[in-house]
């Protein structure tokens, strides 16, 4: 029943025709996309629906329209959403947490929650604190954590089940530099084997940690392409390519600016699949 991730021919997310709609709004307007193993970076201007992907994909909220393929699973019918969900992981933009527990208990819950075999969770939820520099901090209280910390938390809770396809929303929020340099490198390392999609405002987590970008605006694909590709089609403009100048920005920020003024210019043809 299950599909290996990364194989070729055998993308891990593929989905056709999505509409999601907020009430009278439409947050994603028939967007078409095939996302295989590696670290894919999800681009956009506020409200362009990136939230709204990401909770498509990790199976919290229902398309109005369109087909979702997770893992060779279409997860329009239960048992197949099901078992997506103890094969993927997700941190939500507004993580919730149990702030009595401590990190190590709040882990091992949602691998209990993931349905994942018992006697395999204390490994796993040991590696994935660690993976996340908590293991210093396992048996504290979550509500005794910072902010990053417990972002960090939220990380770990999402990997713990080594996911075959990893959603995160805004995961560097309240993280300090030098951790986020490392969780860049820890995604690095997560996308050699499993499909991770980022959604972030940070165009510089993208140019460190993706190899791929998707960029959305207003529920359409604006963009598809490598992090190289999405770079290159900025270098039209300043040739500062030092990033030191504010009004230049880094390349793959003019290529973002870029990007985004050919599919306002073009919103039929801009997109690139
Ligand atoms: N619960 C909701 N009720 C009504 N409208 C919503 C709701 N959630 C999102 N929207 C609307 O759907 C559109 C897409 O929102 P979404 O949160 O997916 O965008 P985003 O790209 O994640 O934005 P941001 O970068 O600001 O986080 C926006 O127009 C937003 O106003």
């Amino acid at each position: 029943m299950s599909t290996t991730p990364g194989t070729p021919g055998t993308p891990t997310v593929n989905v056709a025709g999505l509409t999601v709609r907020h009430r009278r709004s439409v947050a994603l307007d028939g967007l078409d996309l095939t996302l295989g193993r590696g670290v894919h970076g999800l681009l956009g201007p506020n409200g362009a629906g990136k939230t709204s992907l990401v909770r498509v994909l990790a199976t919290v909220t229902e398309p109005a329209a369109g087909r979702v393929e997770l893992l060779g699973l279409d997860v329009s019918g239960r048992a197949a959403r099901t078992e997506a969900r103890r094969r993927l992981g997700y941190l939500p933009q507004d993580f919730g947490h149990y702030p009595g527990f401590t990190v190590r208990e709040f882990v091992a819950y949602v691998a209990w929650l993931k349905e994942m075999d018992a006697a395999a969770v204390p490994e796993a939820v040991r590696r994935a604190v660690d993976r996340v520099g908590l293991g210093d901090r396992a048996d504290a209280r979550i509500r005794t954590l910072s902010g990053g910390m417990v972002r960090r938390v939220g990380i770990a809770q999402a990997i713990v089940n080594e996911p075959e396809l990893l959603l995160l929303d805004e995961p560097t929020a309240g993280l300090d530099p030098e951790q986020r340099v490392e969780f860049r490198a820890l995604l690095r390392r997560l996308g050699e084997t499993s499909t991770v999609l980022v959604a972030t405002h940070l165009v510089e987590d993208v140019a460190a940690a993706c190899s791929e970008v998707v960029l959305i605006e207003s529920g359409r694909l604006a963009f598809r392409g490598t992090t190289g590709e999405l770079a290159a089609l900025g270098e039209g403009g300043d040739s500062d390519s030092d990033g030191d100048s504010d009004e230049a920005g880094s390349p793959v920020e003019r290529g973002y600016a870029a990007a985004l003024r050919a599919h306002r210019g073009a919103p039929a043809e801009g997109a690139r699949r």
